[in-house]
């Protein structure tokens, strides 16, 4: 409206003044929406223009006058003559559109067409250009709103299709079948695979709330990104890997938030690095983010004890902060002094719920938890999961402080837990500890049993006592720790006895450090077990006859194949997995996607937990995480060329993204990396499987298996040495080392008549093919009864197999070994099978082996001098 009032106004200030009757007419018009007037106006005058010419002389008197006409004023003309027209110097292009046909072709010819617009009226050009802006704006209004309406659909179509994503997810878990598997295949699961980068913020984080997200996997070889940042609230989750190759990250975050104890064990958490300049790695269970305190935890040099972090500390740790960790539990030991007056009886001064204001005393607090901490420290220096538990607890033993003292620092601790659980609302924390059971003086030692064997951890608690904080928690970890096994050693356990250690290691405080595994914590019978071996000086795992090995490997590398042959050869139990998991349904479904069982890693461990304890078992399987590490003795991880691989693969009807994620997964080494970083580096080797040769040759030379036996024979071998018990026991191994000389060789040949010159003639047994000069087989195998009887004076010598597996030559160190693999009594004396072993200068390799069966008059063992040994 605006619009046409400014229109109006400069018409008036324009048209002559002897055009006073159109300019009404045109004023009339413009009240209006002028296009529809122009319509309207011209209907009635089209029809008197056309009844009568004589209009047009009137016409012609007003034209005459006129040099410009304006649209408006042509709009009325729809008769002119041609007198008239000639007069007329110029005409606006609008007011010619309106002129009839034949007048046009007037104007046409006779009108300069620049000349019109020369002289185009100042109001016209306004006109034309509010016109033309007018155009401009709805163009522009018009794309807009495509532009909103492409944007709205776009919002709407993401809407959907994370509904469709949210459903589709939905019915997977009601399915069971999907969402709930390992990685089968060794190659990235991406459904459960949950990454997002953040370039710009140099950082990745990967976090998850999904249930079904079993692997979350962060990891960067991009320079700019110095934080990975991964962790979860899920219980569902069952391994964080974080992990860099980049040497400009300095911080890895990997961690449960919220965790029970329970799920927060089975939780595989790694986080590694390259990075020489790399200051912090945290894999522990601190607060989500938004309940950290500002600022950060300080960068935490060194593993906490029991921690799960996996490397090493390279210098020796920095003492906490104790003051200020100090101020913080005197602060917080105020909030709850019921707690502490439960304590009364011992020499401290409390307050009461009435005096909750009154500021306690806490000297004595202050001066325990400075020494325990400077206990802390010592023990944290220790490298952390071999941490000796004996020294360990002699570091803490010979602090002596008042017992009481202790009791107030670990209620203090505990009651700041229980005062601030009702504020975090976390129904696994909050279920712990009973406040009732908390206060009673009985109930304080089964409290005890809480560490470790409870479903919700005590880092659980400290996470939400100390807000993340992991520096904090760990160290308030460390305390009740040390706390417990000293209140223990000075009161409550006397260690008189193994079976009076086991309940002290139990039910005292020692399970972080001994990192039990979830099936130990469920069944501490087997803990227990690990406790005794530990005590006795051995190894896990050694007092098995026979060793363990896993096969694995990425599919079609010859798993099945290797494991059986290798099973046949030396008598061992095999078990391939996957059929075992289909055999006794050990899954949770089948997986359509990636057209596999969805295996149940829980049950197949508890299937499998007697077998392996008896040794002698073949493991067939291309996973090898979740396996307890304590099983193995041996992991042999096959591999295959990729060109080879793939052939099998699709021989096998592998196709797609299933094909792809496994050749990937063997390029990128994933199942050696993957056994590397699952058991002891020593016992992990990668075998070709290429053709036939490499599996008769794997399996032949036996080299897996007697590699790995031999390994920890020496490891037994030199731990008996160290056991006070004389009595032989299955899986002990006795051993000797010997040097062979030529004089050893001649006085053989003199005694057995062997001369055979390959013994003597170096040229002669080199164009045999031999490095040197032989020494006789049969002078190396006489190792075994010379140990056996050197141990067991008396002995009868019953049987003797040998395989000469490789050449003796003359200067050859050789170890002999032999191991009990079987023991029965039989009318006072005992019948012993052996297995018997020589390696070669140090190395792995096995020269001889067999078994022999001798006849003990006793077990008991003569301990042979020191260079004997
Ligand atoms: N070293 C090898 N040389 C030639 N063929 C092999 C070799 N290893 C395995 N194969 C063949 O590849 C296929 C897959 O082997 P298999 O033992 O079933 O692998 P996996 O158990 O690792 O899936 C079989 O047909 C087997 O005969």
């Amino acid at each position: 409206m605006n619009f046409c009032c400014f229109c109006f106004k400069k018409k008036k200030e324009t048209v002559p003044d002897g055009a006073k009757e159109p300019e009404v007419k045109i004023q009339q018009q413009d009240e209006g929406k002028r296009p529809i007037n122009i319509k309207k106006a011209s209907k009635p005058l089209n029809g008197d223009a056309s009844s009568s010419n004589g209009t047009a002389s009137q016409n012609y008197s007003f034209l005459e006058q006129a040099k410009g006409v304006g649209a408006g004023a042509a709009a009325q003309v729809n008769a002119i003559g041609v007198g008239a027209a000639e007069n007329v110097k110029a005409i606006g292009k609008g007011a010619f559109n309106l002129l009839p046909n034949n007048i046009k072709g007037y104007f046409g010819k006779k009108n300069d067409r620049k000349e019109p617009r020369a002289v185009k009226p100042q109001h016209w050009k306004e006109e034309e250009e509010m016109r033309q802006k007018r155009i401009r704006q709805e163009k522009e209004e018009e794309n807009r709103r495509q532009r909103d309406l492409a944007e709205e659909k776009r919002k709407q179509e993401k809407i959907r299709q994370e509904k469709e994503e949210e459903e589709r997810r939905k019915r997977a878990s009601e399915n069971n079948s999907v969402g709930d598997r390992r990685n089968l295949n060794g190659g990235r699961n991406h459904r459960k695979f949950v990454e997002r980068h953040i370039h710009s913020n140099k950082c990745i984080c990967a976090s998850t709330r999904s249930r079904t997200t079993k692997y979350i996997h962060a990891s960067t070889t991009n320079r700019r990104n110095k934080y990975i940042n991964a962790y979860t609230r899920n219980l569902a989750t069952k391994y964080i890997n974080a992990r860099t190759r980049n040497f400009a990250t300095k911080y890895i975050y990997a961690k449960p938030i919220f965790i029970s104890k329970r799920k927060h064990d089975q939780l595989k958490i790694k986080g590694r690095t390259a990075a020489s300049s790399f200051m912090f790695l945290m894999a522990t269970a601190p607060l989500p983010l938004h309940s950290r305190p500002p600022p950060d935890p300080p960068p935490c040099k060194f593993p906490p004890l029991g921690s799960f972090s996996p490397i090493e500390p390279l210098e020796p740790p920095d003492p906490p902060d104790a003051p200020a960790l100090l101020r913080l539990l005197i602060n917080l030991s105020s909030v709850s002094p019921r707690a502490l007056a439960q304590t009364l009886d011992l020499d401290f001064p409390v307050s009461t719920s009435e005096t909750r204001s009154v500021p306690l005393h806490h000297s004595d607090i202050v001066t325990c938890l400075c020494t325990i901490i400077a206990k802390y420290v010592v023990a944290a220096r220790l490298p952390s999961p071999e941490t000796p538990l004996l020294a360990y607890i002699s570091l803490c033993g010979n602090f002596f402080p008042t017992i009481g003292s202790f009791m107030i620092v670990e209620s203090t601790l505990y009651s700041a837990i229980e005062c601030l659980l009702p504020a975090t609302s976390y129904s696994a924390i909050e279920c712990l500890f009973p406040v009732a059971s908390f206060y009673s003086a009985i109930e304080y030692f089964q409290l005890g049993c809480a560490f470790g064997l409870e479903d919700c951890s005590t880092d659980d608690l400290f996470s939400v006592l100390f807000k993340g904080s992991a520096s904090w928690c760990h160290i308030a970890s460390a305390i009740v720790a040390s706390i417990t096994i000293v209140i223990s050693a000075l009161v409550a356990v006397p260690i008189t006895s193994t079976s009076s250690l086991i309940v002290f290691f139990v039910f005292y405080g020692v399970i972080p450090l001994l990192k039990p595994s979830i099936v130990e914590i469920l069944r501490p019978k087997l803990l227990a077990k690990r406790i005794v071996s530990m005590a006795e000086g051995a190894n896990n795992g050694t007092r098995r006859p026979r060793p363990n090995l896993l096969i694995t490997g990425t599919p079609g590398t010859g798993k099945s194949t290797t494991a059986s042959a290798l099973a046949e050869a030396t008598n061992f139990r095999y078990i391939c997995v996957g059929d075992l998991v289909k055999e006794k349904t050990l899954h949770d479904g089948w997986d359509d996607q990636f057209e596999c069982h969805v295996i149940n890693e829980d049950l197949v461990c508890d299937e499998l937990e007697d077998i392996m304890e008896g040794g002698g078992v073949i493991v067939d399987y291309h996973g090898c995480d979740f396996f307890p590490e304590r099983w193995f003795d041996r992991v042999v991880v096959l591999q295959t060329e990729n060109s080879v691989l793939y052939d099998r693969l699709t021989k096998r009807g592998y196709s797609g993204t299933k094909l792809a994620n496994n050749i990937e997964c063997e390029i990128f080494q994933v199942l050696l990396e993957e056994a590397r970083d699952s058991y002891q580096e020593e016992i992990v080797i990668a075998l070709q499987s290429d053709t036939i040769e490499d599996i008769s040759d794997n399996v032949a030379s036996e080299a897996m298996l007697a590699k790995t036996f031999l390994q920890r024979n020496v490891l037994v071998s030199r731990c008996l040495s160290s056991v006070t018990s004389s009595t032989l026991k299955v899986g002990d191994v006795l051993r000797e080392a010997r040097v062979y000389s030529s004089e050893d060789v001649k006085s053989y040949a003199e005694v057995s008549h062997d001369w055979n010159p390959l013994h003597f003639d170096q040229e002669l047994a080199r164009k045999a093919g031999f490095e040197n000069r032989l020494v006789h087989g049969m002078l190396v195998s006489s190792m075994f009864p010379r140990i056996i009887s050197s141990h067991f004076p008396g002995a009868v010598y019953v049987s003797q197999t040998l395989h000469f597996r490789s050449p003796v030559y003359v200067g050859d160190e050789i170890l002999g070994l032999v191991q009990a693999t079987a023991l029965r009594e039989t009318k006072n004396k005992y019948i012993v099978k052996f297995s018997t072993k020589c390696i070669k200068n140090h190395s792995e390799l096995v020269v001889l082996d067999g078994e022999a069966t001798a006849v003990l008059p006793s077990l008991e063992l003569l301990q042979p001098s020191s260079s004997e040994r």
